[in-house]
């Protein structure tokens, strides 16, 4: 895996530094800083205790863990959550408990969220009157088919 050095802050001193669980990782987890409890719902905006500066040509995006999200329902609210490179505050996460009945129960240090580093480049908007032809044209929503979920769903 291509790698690209990243300082970090603690705000925290006690908390890990974010880390990938496995070599081929993508995403780097981050943990909460404070216990909360998220009922049914309801979100809660947490810090992970770090601040980075990435370097220019970078940002983080702050994506759920999968395994949150299928067990107990927890996710981010703005999946992904961008961080700008000239960031330099505390990485936050707003949470969400998707359940439709059980509160999510979260401690200090548990890893709620992974930082995933990538490039990314500024567009060049350039207006023209007419945009050139391509296989996809203007279809979208559905144009391709393969939606037989919705005649079982509909009826
Ligand atoms: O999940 C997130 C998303 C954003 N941020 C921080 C880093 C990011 O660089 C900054 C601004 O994020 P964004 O541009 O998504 O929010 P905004 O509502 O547009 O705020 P701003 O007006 O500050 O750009 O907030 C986080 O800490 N966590
Ligand atoms: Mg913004």
């Amino acid at each position: 895996m291509p790698s690209v050095e990243v300082l970090l802050s603690r705000l925290d001193p006690s908390v890990p530094l974010p880390s990938y669980a496995r070599p081929g990782d993508a995403g780097a987890d981050l943990v909460t800083t404070t216990d909360v409890v998220i009922e049914p719902g309801e979100r809660a905006v947490v810090g992970t205790g770090i601040a980075i500066a990435l370097p220019e040509g970078y940002a983080g995006f702050v994506h759920p863990r999968s395994g949150l999200a299928a067990r107990v329902g927890l996710s981010v609210v703005n999946t992904p959550g961008t961080i700008d490179a000239g960031y330099r505050g505390e990485i936050k996460v707003c949470l969400v408990n998707h359940d439709l009945r059980e509160p999510v129960r979260l401690a200090r240090g548990d890893r709620i969220a992974q930082l995933v580093v990538q490039k990314v480049e500024h567009a060049v908007f350039r207006e023209v009157d007419q945009l050139p032809d391509s296989a996809r044209g203007a279809g979208g929503y559905g144009s391709t088919g393969g939606h037989e979920v919705l005649a079982r769903t509909e009826g």
